[in-house]
């Protein structure tokens, strides 16, 4: 698998505004990169670049070994002249083209033949299942058939990279998940190289090969779904990541040996790590379902008051109090805890990250066999 694109130290500005600082990244043929993060963090500013749409203001931008945008040489390769089949979703429809028509159109510009034509959007009708919507007119559909279209006619002149920014927002909660297998289906079997804008972290987790998550016009991480739900880079992806919000818990640190011993008001806790702290404070990230709750005292277990539950359905929030400390834990399916009693809370010391509490950056564990 070749580099697709490639950003080099890509900066953006509007109107003296740093929309983008010095963004680096690779995407691979083939990958499902989701570009992840907080409304107005720059993800689709980022699309906008690769697309032409948008100029950086510093930086290089390379499309299959091509530079298509250099800055510095005010290189600037149009939209349309990019070698790409670049399609954005929510580009609009046609409003006096039938739904049939608007999906043919790239195709006929194309000069496909009629027969061709017509089996092409036959098949991507019957993928985005809208297929009795054929005949209808944009006005005529609801927001979610109307990007249920949009989709259908990227994917029909089947391009080599798809651009889709917020595509299935405007769908009800059902749809929406019906929608994300299609998605991940059409990936799998056209193998395009995918970019999608979501500020949806289950939608990034569940659809992606890599996620690059984006904060503030900063690229503050990219790695696997697993790589960055398990290990996030700094505290602000860890509290951005996870539902419910990941559990902080600040602590002071001293070596000890091989080891660094870890106090916080829940204890003590050795750890071996693979980085110097860089100083003696940190705040350890504990996950809801990282945390098992015992109701009769166990060896190690941490005494919490349960302050609340709350059952949904196929899991069980416990938020729970430790002197000063909040815990949030989460149980799959029903859990009958009595209020203000007292359970015993253990974790696997090893799902514990250890972030630096100025600078926020993660200190990954392992010893040095392990880097
Ligand atoms: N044409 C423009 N002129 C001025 N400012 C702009 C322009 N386009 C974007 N911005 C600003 O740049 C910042 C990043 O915008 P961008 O649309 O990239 O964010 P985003 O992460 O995609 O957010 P959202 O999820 O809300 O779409 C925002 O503060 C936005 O107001």
């Amino acid at each position: 698998m070749g580099t697709m694109i490639q950003l080099q130290q890509v900066g953006k500005t509007f109107d003296g505004n740093h929309v983008l600082n010095n963004v680096n990244l690779t995407i691979q043929e083939g990958d499902f990169m989701t570009f992840l993060g907080p409304s107005g963090c720059g993800k689709t500013t980022t699309l906008r670049i690769i697309a032409g749409l948008e100029q950086p203001n510093v930086g290089i931008v390379t499309i299959s070994g091509n530079v298509v945008d250099n800055a510095a040489l005010h290189q600037h390769t149009a939209p349309g002249d990019r070698g790409l089949s670049l399609v954005f979703q929510s580009y609009a429809l046609w409003p006096h083209m039938t739904v049939y028509e608007n999906i043919a159109f790239g195709l006929s510009i194309k000069k496909l033949g009629k027969p061709d034509i017509k089996r092409k959007v036959e098949e991507s009708l019957e993928k985005m299942r809208i297929r009795e919507l054929r005949d209808r007119y944009p006005s005529e559909l609801s927001g979610g058939q109307q990007q249920r279209v949009a989709i259908a006619r990227a994917i029909v002149t089947e391009p080599t990279i798809l651009l889709l920014d917020e595509p299935l927002s405007n769908l009800d909660a059902k749809l929406r998940i019906e929608m994300r297998t299609e998605l991940k289906r059409l990936h799998r079997d056209l193998k395009t190289t995918i970019i999608y804008v979501t500020h949806d972290q289950v939608e990034a987790l569940t659809l992606s090969t890599k996620i690059a998550v984006f904060f503030k016009g900063q690229l503050v991480q990219v790695d696997t779904p697993r790589g960055l739900y398990r290990n996030p880079a700094t505290l602000e992806v860890a509290d951005f990541i996870g539902n419910p919000s990941i559990n902080f818990v600040p602590a002071s640190i001293a070596k000890a040996g091989e080891l660094w011993q870890i106090q916080s008001e829940l204890g003590l806790l050795d750890l071996p790590l693979q980085d110097e702290p860089s100083g003696d404070e940190v705040v350890l990230a504990l996950k809801p379902e990282d945390l098992h709750l015992s109701e009769v005292p166990i060896p190690g277990g941490i005494p919490c008051q349960i302050y609340s539950v709350f059952p949904a359905g196929s899991e069980t929030l416990i938020q729970l109090q430790h002197g000063e400390v909040t815990l949030m834990a989460k149980t799959i399916g029903e859990a009958d805890f009595e209020t203000d009693s007292t359970v015993w809370v253990t974790f696997p010391s090893e799902k514990v990250n250890v972030y630096n509490r100025k600078s926020g950056s993660l200190i990954p564990q392992g010893g040095a066999l392990q880097r």
